[in-house]
């Protein structure tokens, strides 16, 4: 469905992403881990067309999309739910939502159709829809911010560390509605700091270092893989430093 190929990006003078090779099979949840720096919200950066790769190509179901514009990219059915504090906190939660059906505001019966199915799947939209978007708890906040992206009805929906700030109940929400956005049809690709719930959640992982692919896999394969004890614990201590047992 997504497939990135030797994608070369960066910012300036330098270039974070080095060859990326990344693909998103159809329906699937794909977890992308990694150190800070990594170059993680770079590749959805390239993907929603917000940074130009300066090599390599992306394609969405067999189409080029790296040379598109960011709406071209959002009317092929990709759209992100970017990194937080992505709302407008005085404008009412229906009127951050709508904001995101922007493309077809045009054509008002789609436009109030796909605000009814939205309001439908996260209770949210429906309950607090005329409060100021700055009034949500965090996880609330959240919510909004995927129901907006969902006017669009995306084929892929891309979320850069969708837990960040969470509190645990909030993050399990979070989960729970990226798995039924999933099990409905959507293909996602998500950046997740917190390993553990980003792969519990994942059909597939990709660890990221250094603006390079390291491993991929299906979600168990990578969170279970050795490499990433070294990559996020440092690895086990070196044998000179190993502290001796008791005699
Ligand atoms: N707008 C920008 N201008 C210049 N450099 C940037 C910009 N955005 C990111 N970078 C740099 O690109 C590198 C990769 O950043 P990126 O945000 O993709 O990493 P990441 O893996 O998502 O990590 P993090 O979780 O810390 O955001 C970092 O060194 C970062 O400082």
């Amino acid at each position: 469905m997504l497939t990135l190929s030797g994608v070369t990006a960066g910012y300036g003078g330098g270039n974070v992403l080095q060859g990326v090779d990344l693909h998103c099979a159809e329906r699937t949840v794909t977890c992308i881990v990694g150190p800070n720096g990594a170059g993680k919200s770079t590749v959805l950066k390239v993907i929603s067309g917000l940074l130009r790769c300066r090599a390599g190509s992306v394609e969405m179901a067999g189409t080029r999309t790296d040379a598109l514009a960011p709406e071209a990219i959002l009317r092929l059915g990709i759209t992100q739910v970017p990194q937080s504090q992505a709302l407008f906190p005085g404008m009412s939660v229906r009127e951050n939502v709508l904001l995101g059906g922007y493309l077809i505001r045009r054509d008002r019966k789609l436009l109030a159709r796909r605000y009814d199915e939205v309001r439908a799947r996260i209770p949210v939209v429906a309950e607090r829809a005329h409060e100021h978007a700055g009034n949500l708890s965090g996880g609330q906040r959240r919510m909004v911010e995927v129901a907006r992206c969902l006017m669009l009805d995306p084929k892929v929906l891309l979320l850069d560390e969708p837990s960040l700030g969470l509190d645990p109940k909030s993050l399990a929400a979070v989960a729970d509605l990226i798995q039924s956005l999933n099990a409905a049809g959507t293909t996602v690709l998500l950046v997740e700091q917190n390993v553990r719930l980003g792969l519990g959640l994942a059909t597939h992982g990709v660890v990221m270092e250094g603006g390079k692919v390291r491993l991929t896999g299906t979600a168990a394969q990578v969170r279970d893989h050795p490499e990433m004890a070294t990559l996020y614990l440092g690895g086990p201590p070196p044998a000179a430093t190993r502290t001796a047992p008791a005699t």
